[in-house]
């Protein structure tokens, strides 16, 4: 299968590395806003740069990988929906209710699918059981990032720099709080999940903490993550959970 990516950042170079000498998965195609930026990346990995979307999707691709930014998602995605299955991992866009049911709608009328990997965390498997019946009470989430991720202010001691709303930590932090969205569309709940985001001067890895209570009882999960040394702000399991979810899309079998 020849996949097309939007984004030529850390995300789209790992994902270029590995799928390298992938007997499934070719990376062909690049969507890039400036494609003279890109030149060493599309000769490295044997990729297309395109910067116009139509061209894009007619070339020879079979799927599209987004992994550029939640403002790309909402630019492209209507017209990806219409022709090609699609991965994204922006997943903040979905905040907006009116654009998830939109992208719902073309989704089902082009017949369509659209694949969300679990990104930086996990635990979505018991989430989605427990939505499944309106059985999740609440959903904390605890992100401690390094504060160069997070802040330009020279911090000597953790501090919390955000308390709210899954709507509201992405909005403030589009490219740290995709998480907090991918736990809301997993309870099926934006009202459920609380917010909190640390800034750790002294951090050195992403961690997401994660509680649950809901019928079913009560999880709690903690995931210290490494950083992808291209991108310190996105967690070297993001990356890799694209990379699970184009291995499952291909099973007979399926973990459900
Ligand atoms: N779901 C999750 O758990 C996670 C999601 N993410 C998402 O993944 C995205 C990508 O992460 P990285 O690769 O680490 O970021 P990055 O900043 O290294 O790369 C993003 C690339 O997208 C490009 N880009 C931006 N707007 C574009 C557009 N309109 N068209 C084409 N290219 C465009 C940028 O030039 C950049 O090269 C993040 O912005 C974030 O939204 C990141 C970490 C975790
Ligand atoms: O990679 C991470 O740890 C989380 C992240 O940036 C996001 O959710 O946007």
């Amino acid at each position: 299968m020849n996949i097309g990516v939007i984004g030529a950042g850390a995300i789209a170079q790992f994902l270029a590395q590995q799928l390298q000498h992938d007997d499934a998965y070719t990376m062909t195609d690049a969507l890039v806003r400036h494609a003279d930026k890109h030149r060493d990346f599309a000769k490295a990995y044997g990729v297309t740069l395109h910067t116009d979307v139509a061209t894009f999707l007619n070339s020879s691709i079979d799927i599209v990988v987004e992994a550029a930014t939640i403002e790309a998602v909402r630019q492209f995605l209507p017209s990806i929906v219409e022709k090609k299955p699609v991965v994204v991992i922006s997943v903040g866009a979905f905040a907006d209710a009116t654009f998830y049911e939109s992208m719902t709608e073309l989704l089902e009328q082009h017949g369509q699918r659209l694949y969300l990997p679990s990104g930086a965390i996990g635990g979505l498997d018991l989430l989605q059981n427990a939505a499944a019946l309106q059985g999740i009470e609440r959903v904390s989430l605890t992100t401690t990032k390094p504060a160069s991720s997070l802040t330009s202010e020279l911090l000597d001691e953790r501090r919390i720099i955000f308390q709210g709303t899954a709507r509201e930590a992405v909005a403030q932090f589009p490219k740290n709080m995709n998480v907090s969205i991918m736990l809301a569309l997993s309870a099926m709940s934006f009202h459920a999940i609380d917010v909190t985001l640390i800034a750790d001067p002294y951090a050195t890895q992403n961690t997401h903490d994660i509680h649950m209570t809901g019928t079913f009882g009560e999880a709690s999960l903690t995931i210290k993550n490494n950083p992808l040394p291209t991108n310190p702000k996105t967690s070297y399991l993001a990356a890799m959970s694209i990379i699970g979810t184009l291995r499952r899309m291909q099973h007979h079998i399926i973990i459900a």
